[in-house]
């Protein structure tokens, strides 16, 4: 056999060297600053010393901010798979079988008829469904969530057949049917059809429990009793749909997938280790009952939306020369609910297009927890072997009956299962820490897999962004909690793997072209990965919010946790939406809801901002001498720009009066606290 042509190339993005002429520029005027800084403290005693001292310690953190970001700019690399060769190399029996996880935690945060629509887009991709085994992991512990999914599997036997025979996108019906209209005799009966099935849904998640007609329908509810609370219940496990069952068919006559749910053991006095705890349980299951050789991760709210997508991630790991060393493909994280000026800073332009291919640069990619394809073994805990073995095609030949699967499965997924084993720390995700994906990627990393991060030009995954500042800060508090965490954790990445400037000054000028340039570059990269202008500007005052409020405390969060004086907790992202909410969300105007101490800290530091800005004018305008307040022109800008970005918190603070704005008590508190600092200013 002749050379095989890859399944996957690598580039390196142009314009590298331009950039890194570009950024040695702004190095050089970090370093003026620096040189600028240091040997010009004010003596001991005189005025403004720990003014500047403090500036200095700023600066410095800023500069080696931004060096150490750099490392993710050097060397940006971008994949692309052939999917077409993929197809001509394997026949369809040839390829590989494939597990999908989705994993829900509450039905109230987390509606069941959001999750079963992902649940049918990932039946529904263009794959053998004979090789797909479809797993929800309900940490709810709900009959609504399995009820949902009953609903749902019955819905597929109509929803495939249809996504075939007219090679619909997205899959995810909701989706499909928002944006997507016909005349078709076909198209409105099958959309009638899921209407039926939603408001069934709906009116259950309404009512809050499965009525005793419905109960009837299907045995897996007598698992249920009153006492089942989401904190406490035996091992359920049921297998919906099995995929060797011959008259598991569809409205066409083909074979459906596989479909499984699953809520394990719970109970109170047991840690359950959060979205890592569900993730092991999975992983557990499905080697028991289908054990696919590859594993896509999904959170509930994340809809395949590319109907190939499983194809082109396969292309890199069965690629002849380098696939056997890939051990996981992470697309980004996008969303369908931004709006086109993005309020909250939710969509990651800049992170996606450039920084993840950055540290795809390196050879690896970060697990981001969501639209991520896993390769079995990698993900529970084996080290890189070396050789160039093939994935198996994998035939199922289990002859165990539904019944004995369920048995066999539920014994993996009792509370005490992981006791003494290596679960959570050398086997599957890791536990303890908030941002278990990415610290699991790192431990992945570590023991030798390459990894490969792809962002294709049609987005192969599409979640829900959060629509309220609170929601959006507790995200990020976790988030940059998680990741402070890590750096103190034995998986930290190094163990484990102006107050004196004349304008009329040279010395402003670096500062001036740091800060320009800067702003200037990142507007462009933000540009020309396809977000707009106002949409960047959103996304410095998120950046602004995010580095005040959220990541100060998940710092603080994690300090608590180190010293012994807290437990890691995770936060579930709320995705119920009211309909008060959704409108300020559309028409892009702040709803703050209700974390009341972020709140204050985020109106304190704009009222401080406001104060230092009419402050610093009163001066100028004041000031007969005009050397002394040409000194200040610079703080003022930098004042002006702060005031800019925070508007929407004055208006908040002063003029709405809706539902969106802050609680009440934010207003006195900041005003306390912004009040008590100027005063304290002015003693210095
Ligand atoms: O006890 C829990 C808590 C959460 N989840 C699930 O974890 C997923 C992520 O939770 P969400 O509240 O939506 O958090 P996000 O901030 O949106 O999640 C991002 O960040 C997390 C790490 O902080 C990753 O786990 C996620 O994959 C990633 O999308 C959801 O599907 C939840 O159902 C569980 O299964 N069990
Ligand atoms: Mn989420």
């Amino acid at each position: 056999m002749g050379e095989l042509l890859p399944l996957f190339e690598s580039k390196e993005a142009r314009l590298g060297l331009l950039y890194k002429v570009f950024a040695s520029t702004i190095f050089a005027a970090i370093c003026c600053i620096w040189v600028y800084r240091l040997p010009n403290i004010p003596g001991a005693g005189e005025q403004g010393r720990w003014a500047w001292i403090s500036i200095s310690m700023s600066e410095l953190g800023f500069g080696l901010y931004w060096i150490i970001t750099q490392s993710v700019r050097w060397r940006i690399v971008y994949h692309s798979p052939f999917m077409q060769r993929l197809l001509q190399r394997y026949d369809e029996d040839k390829l590989p079988a494939m597990d999908i996880f989705v994993c829900t935690a509450d039905p109230l945060l987390e509606p069941p008829s959001l999750v079963i629509n992902t649940v049918l887009s990932t039946m529904s991709y263009n794959y053998p469904p004979e090789k797909l085994s479809v797993y929800l992991s309900d940490d709810g512990g709900s009959e609504l969530t399995f009820y949902a999914l009953l609903k749902a599997s019955d819905f597929s036997k109509h929803w495939l057949p249809f996504c075939r025979r007219f090679n619909i996108e997205p899959r995810s019906p909701e989706a499909y049917f928002a944006g997507h209209h016909s005349g078709d005799e076909e198209w409105f009966s099958i959309k009638k059809l899921y209407e039926e099935m939603k408001s069934q849904i709906e009116s259950v998640e309404k009512m809050g429990k499965v009525s005793e007609d419905m109960r009837k329908q299907h045995k897996g509810f007598s698992e249920w009793s009153p006492k089942t609370t989401k904190q406490d219940h035996q091992s359920i496990i049921q297998i919906i749909i099995d995929g060797r069952d011959k008259n598991a068919v569809d409205d066409d006559g083909f074979q459906l997938p596989t479909l499984v749910y699953t809520a394990r053991e719970k109970r109170p006095n047991y840690p359950h280790h959060f979205k890592a705890g569900a993730m092991n349980a999975l992983i557990r299951v499905s080697s028991e009952i289908s054990n696919a050789p590859f594993i896509l991760n999904l959170d509930c709210d994340m809809y395949p939306n590319n109907a190939d997508a499983m194809k082109e991630a396969l292309c890199f790991f069965m690629d002849e020369n380098k696939g056997h060393k890939i051990s996981h493909v992470q697309f980004p994280q996008n969303f369908d609910n931004v709006t086109k000026n993005d309020l909250y800073g939710n969509s990651f332009h800049e992170i996606n297009k450039v920084e993840l291919a950055g540290i795809c640069g390196y050879g690896s990619a970060v697990y981001c927890g969501t639209g991520c394809f896993h390769r079995r073994e990698s993900i529970t805990g084996m080290h890189l072997k070396d050789d160039k073995q093939k994935p198996s095609s994998y035939s199922r030949e289990d002859k165990r009956s539904v019944e004995e699967l369920i048995d066999a499965s539920k014994v993996l997924v009792d509370c005490t299962y992981e006791q003494g084993t290596l679960w959570g720390k050398e086997m599957g995700l890791v536990y303890g820490v908030s941002v278990e994906d990415v610290c699991t990627g790192l431990v992945i990393d570590c023991r030798g897999w390459k990894s490969i991060y792809y962002n294709p030009e049609r987005k192969a995954f599409l979640g829900v962004a959060p629509t309220k500042l609170d929601v959006v800060l507790v995200q990020h508090k976790r988030w940059s909690g998680g990741t402070f965490q890590i750096f103190f954790s034995k998986y930290c990445p190094f163990i484990y793997g102006f107050r004196k400037i004349k304008l009329t000054s040279l010395w402003s000028i670096p500062f001036a072209y740091a800060f320009l340039a800067n702003a200037t570059y990142s507007l462009w990269e933000s540009l020309t990965s396809g977000c707009t202008f106002k949409g960047w500007w959103n996304f410095r005052r998120m950046t602004l919010i995010r580095r005040t409020t959220a990541h100060l405390f998940g710092f603080i969060d994690v300090l608590k946790k180190q010293l012994g004086l807290s437990e890691t907790k995770f936060d579930i992202t709320d995705k119920a939406v009211s309909e008060d909410t959704l409108k300020r969300y559309e028409e892009e105007v702040f709803d703050f809801g209700s974390s009341s101490t972020m709140f204050t800290m985020i109106a304190t530091l704009a009222l401080l901002n406001l104060f230092g800005f009419i402050w610093g004018w009163k001066r100028v305008i004041m000031d007969s001498d005009f050397n002394s307040s040409s000194q200040l022109i610079l703080q003022i800008v930098v004042c002006g720009m702060i005031v800019m970005v925070n508007k929407p918190v004055y208006e908040a603070l002063f003029f709405r009066n809706d539902n969106g704005q802050f609680p009440s008590s934010v207003m006195p508190k900041s005003m306390l606290v912004a009040s008590l600092a100027c005063c304290l200013a002015t003693l210095f």
